[in-house]
């Protein structure tokens, strides 16, 4: 059996014992390197659809992400391709990301989160995660979820009323039909109604904001204090738009070792599962090292993220790619070499806590 996969896809010697592994760019992959291949695994740069599958011998799609929506999953399933994902594989990392931007927020605004509202568009692996743990922090939460509210869950509200909220931080797929579709979610009239006194994080797909608008917005001094991780033109960044936002980065906030790790590990037991084999045991987990916990403040909660991963400095790094010959080839460099970073539940805990900040820091350092 022969097996392609992206490049930037770690954690595949358990594939090895399937077929032969091959590794080529996911963003230059063609239909050429796929004729007689039977396995293909991705991540969200390579768009799989009938233009580069038609007339190959794939059979099993698998994408090592959370999103689809480079996935032309009405196709595959016409030919009878299967098709797994990775779902929630990197939400803690997200989680981790959201929280360090909304303390990074009020540390330049010069406020506390507590008591502050917090507005989260889309309340699924993502969202559920960080609703949970913005209002472990004492923010006052509003979600907003057509979808969820349709199945019966309570207490939603709509975009427009959590549009309104200090804090907006959005969690939805990327979708371009139906009464839910996301693509520019935020348009040009939700972003002019929003003060600049708000602050905006979006870790979901660039599209789900309309760039051009915020940009416009920004320029003028007006719209929300605002965080990317993701942008409509990747690998391209407008530099106008970059030198506008408080931090940016190259679409990494799920880019933690075991978010990525999870993700082929799950794509893993998909194929298997598939090709009804049993999978390999697993190696054996090391211990964890410690990290202290003197946690008596939000600059020390800060500083507890910012030592197992530091939004600063993918900032910086963004900034210096924008200066490169080819800043689009830089992007993908930027997130094909990117640091090793862990989630905290890597690590132990140890050292008194404040039961203040209890709430929060339980939930930062448990696995589930
Ligand atoms: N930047 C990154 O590195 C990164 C990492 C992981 C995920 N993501 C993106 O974040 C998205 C969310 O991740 P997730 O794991 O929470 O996905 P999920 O599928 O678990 O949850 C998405 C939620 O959005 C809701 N939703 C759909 N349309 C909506 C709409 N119009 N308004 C409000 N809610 C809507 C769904 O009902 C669902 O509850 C993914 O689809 C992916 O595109 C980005
Ligand atoms: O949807 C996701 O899971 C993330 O956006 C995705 O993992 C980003 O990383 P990439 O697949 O592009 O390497």
């Amino acid at each position: 059996m022969k097996i392609i996969a992206d490049a930037n896809m770690p954690g595949l010697e358990p594939f090895e014992a399937l077929g032969r592994v091959e590794q080529h760019e996911g963003r230059r992959l063609r239909r050429e390197q796929l004729v007689d291949a039977d396995v293909l695994l991705v991540r969200s740069v390579t768009r799989v659809d009938q233009a580069l599958l038609s007339d190959t011998r794939v059979r099993f799609v698998g994408s090592a992400t959370i999103g689809t929506d480079h996935i032309d999953q009405a196709w595959l399933a016409s030919q009878g391709i299967m098709f797994a994902h990775a779902p929630g594989c990197n939400a803690r990392a997200v989680a981790e990301y959201v929280l360090q931007s909304v303390l990074l927020l009020c540390k330049k605004r010069q406020c506390s989160p507590v008591g502050l509202s917090a507005g989260i568009v889309g309340m699924g692996n993502v969202g559920g995660r960080v609703v949970d743990w913005l209002r472990a922090l004492g923010m006052t939460i509003r979600v907003c979820d057509p979808l969820l509210a349709r199945k019966g869950v309570a207490g939603l509200g709509t975009i427009d009323e959590v549009l309104e909220c200090d804090v907006v931080t959005l969690h939805v797929p990327l979708t371009e039909a139906g009464e839910d579709a996301t693509v520019h979610l935020l348009d040009s009239k939700r972003l002019r109604a929003m003060r600049n006194n708000q602050m905006l994080i979006n870790t979901c797909r660039g599209a789900v904001v309309d760039n051009q608008a915020l940009l416009a917005l920004l320029e003028q001094g007006k719209g929300p204090m605002t965080i990317l991780d993701v942008w409509e033109s990747e690998p391209v960044v407008p530099e106008a738009l970059y030198r506008q936002v408080q931090y940016g980065s190259p679409h990494i906030a799920g880019y933690s070792v075991e978010g990525k790790l999870k993700g082929t590990e799950m794509l893993h037991g998909a194929l298997c599962d598939w090709l009804q084999v049993a999978p390999a045991a697993r190696a054996n987990v090391l211990s964890k090292p410690f990290m202290d916990l003197p946690v008596s403040s939000e600059d020390d909660l800060l500083s507890l993220l910012q030592a197992a991963y530091d939004l600063r400095e993918d900032h910086r790094r963004l900034g210096d790619s924008l200066e490169q010959a080819d800043p689009a080839a830089a992007f993908d460099r930027l997130r094909k070499d990117y640091p090793l970073r862990h989630e905290l539940h890597h690590w132990q805990p140890r050292g008194a806590v404040d039961p203040q900040w209890q709430p929060i820091l339980s939930r930062l350092f448990v696995t589930a």
